[in-house]
């Protein structure tokens, strides 16, 4: 029998020595910082914005050998040269009978079933490797836990962070990854295996036999949907799976892999219920998006497409931010279209420039307005924006 999970309880990222990005966090996306673990030799801050949670890994020494993989709690140390987000944590009932079964399927257990404790109760978690590049999994039980965070870790007393600063995010959306040629269709079968998780199809252009195919105008790239068994598309966890067609090296999903060392988590997407002002809160904080190419707006009736999903074409121009009304909610039954108001269905997005030093990793906002899937439109926007940005790095 399949896991059961729910969405992500956090999202670890893990930096090389003395990156400080925990502060870039708290200071630019305005996180706000709830809980810290410090030895000797690690940092380990949690900072939380609604219900989306990073758990941000920083050594305090240079890795040595007298460094331990065991040092980051709740996680594994991925001994990363550069910044990776490589740890997701799901909430799991019971932690010993999946880690059990996942080695009974062959999954590699890198940390078995642990129990902590502190005043706060007791928690239980196990980590196992993904077949996805670097990628982890914390499974924790912490249904008998009453503290902020998690045992281990000391809450942080600040003020908490202003409600009127305008940004509005309220969970992880998506995740996703970018996988080596030919491993999207094994990553979509390991979570459907091993994690129970449900195929869903990004939107109706997608054949359930091939997956979305984005061939055309110079966009070469396959990807593949799930979302976690409890939830629908609207309300789970999705994984997306990214991986390359593309004849030339110089595109996100290869740059990502050779910047990267390999597969990883590419991009987060953070839902928000107000794109417009958390865009312009995020853009005042210094926080750099990715500009659409200017035919966006112009071409194919695009400025039409967004007057009638309501939105202002100008506004959302001025801020580069994208609109697709092309994603009807296929409410999570594949191959099945019960759309009850097709007309209002539509999302809109906007991408970071990649957070870390290297093109790898970025977060997304994404507010959806009905639909649960992913517009091809605003893929290929995005695509090309990131094309023109690699261009200028060089
Ligand atoms: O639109 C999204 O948020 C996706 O997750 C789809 C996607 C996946 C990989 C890319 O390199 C670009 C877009």
């Amino acid at each position: 029998m399949a896991a059961s999970l729910s969405r992500p309880c956090f999202i670890s990222l893990h930096l090389p020595y003395r990156q400080g990005w925990a502060q870039h966090l708290a200071n630019t996306f305005r996180f706000q910082p709830v809980a810290v673990r410090e030895t000797p030799r690690v940092r380990q801050v949690a900072l939380r914005r609604g219900s989306a949670v990073f758990l941000i890994n920083e050594r305090r020494t240079p890795a040595s050998a007298s460094t331990s993989s065991r040092d980051f709690l709740y996680d594994v140390d991925p001994c990363p040269t550069l910044g990776t987000a490589s740890n997701v944590c799901f909430e799991v009932d019971n932690v010993l009978g999946l880690c059990k079964q996942l080695q009974n399927q062959g999954c590699s257990l890198l940390v078995p079933p642990t129990e902590l404790r502190d005043d706060g109760g007791s928690v239980t978690y196990g980590v196992v490797s993904s077949v996805v590049g670097n990628i982890s999994h914390t499974l924790l039980d912490r249904s008998r836990y009453q503290g902020p965070f998690l045992p281990g870790f000391q809450p942080i007393q600040e003020a908490p962070s202003a409600t009127w600063d305008g940004i509005k995010i309220t969970h992880f959306d998506h995740i996703t990854y970018v996988c080596p040629r030919g491993g999207a269709w094994a990553a979509l079968d390991w979570y459907q295996r091993c994690f129970g998780f449900h195929r869903f199809l990004l939107n109706p252009q997608e054949s359930p036999a091939e997956g979305y195919v984005l061939g055309e105008q110079g966009v070469g790239m396959l990807l593949l949907a799930l979302q976690s068994a409890q939830g629908t598309p609207a309300h789970g966890c999705k994984l997306v799976f990214a991986e390359s067609l593309s004849q030339s090296g110089t595109n996100q999903v290869d740059t990502f892999l050779e910047q990267h060392g390999g597969a990883g988590i590419q991009h987060v997407g953070l839902c928000t219920t107000d794109i417009v002002t958390t865009t312009r809160a995020l853009q005042q904080q210094g926080v750099r998006f990715f500009t659409p190419p200017t035919t966006y707006y112009s071409q194919g009736g695009k400025a039409e497409e967004i007057r009638g999903a309501g939105q202002d074409p100008r506004m959302l121009a001025e801020l580069g931010i994208l609109l697709d009304t092309t994603v009807p909610g296929d409410k999570g039954q594949l191959g099945t279209d019960a759309r009850e108001n097709p007309s209002q269905e539509y999302l809109m997005q906007i991408f970071t420039h990649p957070i870390f030093s290297e093109e790898t990793f970025f977060l997304e906002l994404i507010d959806r307005r009905g639909a649960p899937g992913f517009g091809e439109g605003n893929i290929r926007a995005l695509w090309k924006a990131v094309q023109v940005y690699m261009d200028q790095q060089q």
